[in-house]
């Protein structure tokens, strides 16, 4: 490691790594005092050097969920809160899976599955099967863009179902992989500033399949029932598991409010946060730590049948600490959203009532009127905190090395 002085998007002195074959090389040695006035990331590839700066380096997050679960609905969500929209990239494959914001690139994992549509179908694999997946190549470029260094990386066409030829990805500044195995494999998962996994119990997820493949893509109710029987044993095997890996987990059920029910219509949505997790701390409501049962409904907040219920209290989920704030129901008038935020602590907002804009903005997004819009929307909020602190901690890194 060597300190040097760097001029780009960065006011402050930034910790440089520097790897060079040579001591000398294009101007400068390990020991010199290094200038850039030109270029927004300290790297340069090609010419046998690299210089790495931990203030350039990219935060990543990363978001499981089998297909159909909500994830597109969420990453609109968090590239919000960020403010800007997210497009595919510009001129490219118009079957790219790649959203970019300002802030934010959003990869989709089915990018790196080996096995085409039709190579799966001859070995007799699904896509969630660790065989169809290349995870080494996953590895390397989700750790090369955490570097600040751009990759190649593959498009899976789902339009087609084959592997097209790859696209180029620059190094953002929060790079978010979503998909089925964002915590599968330990060299990828210990590259992750952040997990969420989005459990979707089996009878919610039916519901929302029926109402998307069903209402907009033509599919039968046969075919759908065969589609989700099929990814069962792969799923319970390879995806479900990731979720002891999560720092959160917003988990979906049928409402307690309405015996019986498995409409997927109202819903009980749980908001499992990981206690002692850096830079994150979760959300409480009243008293931290207490265990509480709210039920809000009344003068300040409008409720039909079958009302809301809020619970919130202290945990064990796969042998860890946990804070859960959970939500059944949904909300009849989502300007009152603003009296249930009110009693919620550590949102991590940056004014009074941004939970609430930040709903009303999106009003139209499946899940606004529940728990899931509400969750998603927090840990959109918690995920813009904790990279604000951890860019914070980099540009007090160096102050902290001269100190010593
Ligand atoms: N919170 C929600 N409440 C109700 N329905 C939802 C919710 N989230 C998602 N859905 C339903 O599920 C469908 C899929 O959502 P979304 O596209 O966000 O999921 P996805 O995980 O990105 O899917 P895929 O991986 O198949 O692209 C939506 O069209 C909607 O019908
Ligand atoms: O689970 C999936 C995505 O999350 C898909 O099933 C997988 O990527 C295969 O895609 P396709 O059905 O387009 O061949």
């Amino acid at each position: 490691m060597a300190i040097c002085t760097v001029y780009s998007t960065h006011s402050l002195d930034s910790t440089c790594s520097i790897s060079t074959p040579t001591k000398t090389h294009l101007g400068f040695n390990q020991k010199q005092v290094v200038f850039f006035t030109t270029g927004k990331r300290m790297v340069k590839r090609g010419g046998g050097y690299k210089i790495t700066c931990s203030a350039d380096k990219t935060v990543v997050i990363g978001l499981a969920a089998d297909s159909g679960c909500g994830k597109s609905t969420f990453m609109r969500r968090l590239t919000s809160v960020f403010g800007g929209a997210a497009e595919p990239p510009k001129g490219g494959n118009p079957d790219s899976n790649t959203l970019i914001s300002d802030t934010t690139t959003v990869i989709c994992l089915d990018d790196y599955h080996s096995l085409d549509r039709t190579g799966r179908k001859e070995k007799g694999v699904t896509a969630l099967d660790p065989r169809a997946n290349n995870f080494g190549l996953m590895y390397e470029q989700v750790k090369a863009l955490k570097d600040g260094i751009a990759v190649e990386k593959p498009i899976y066409n789902h339009v087609t179902g084959l592997l097209d030829p790859p696209e180029t990805i620059k190094p953002p500044k929060i790079l978010v992989i979503e998909g089925l195995h964002p915590m599968f494999d330990q060299r990828v998962r210990d590259l992750l500033d952040f997990s969420l996994y989005l459990d979707i119990s089996n009878e919610v997820k039916f519901a929302w399949k029926i109402q998307r493949d069903m209402a907009e893509r033509g599919h039968s109710l046969e075919s759908i029932k065969a589609s989700i029987e099929a990814r069962k044993p792969d799923f319970e095997a390879y995806i479900d598991p990731q979720r002891q890996y999560a720092d959160a987990v917003i988990e979906v059920l049928p409402t307690q409010l309405i015996p019986g029910d498995n409409e997927g219509k109202t819903l009980r949505v749980r908001l499992i946060m990981r206690e002692g997790v850096k830079y994150f701390s979760p959300v409480y409501l009243f008293d931290e730590g207490s265990t509480i049962s709210w039920i809000p409904c009344g003068r300040k907040l409008t409720c039909s049948y079958p009302g809301i219920k809020f619970f919130y209290g202290p945990e064990t989920y796969f042998g860890n600490e946990v804070s859960v704030l959970e939500m059944d129901g949904q909300f009849d008038r989502l300007d009152e959203l603003i009296y249930v935020e009110s009693h919620l602590s550590n949102l991590s907002t940056k004014f009074y009532g941004e939970v609430t804009q930040q709903m009303l903005k999106h009003s139209d997004f499946p899940g606004s009127n529940n728990g899931t819009g509400l969750f998603q929307t927090i840990i959109g909020l918690k995920i813009r905190d904790l990279y604000e602190q951890i860019l914070a901690s980099k540009a007090a890194a160096p102050l902290e090395a001269s100190k010593a």
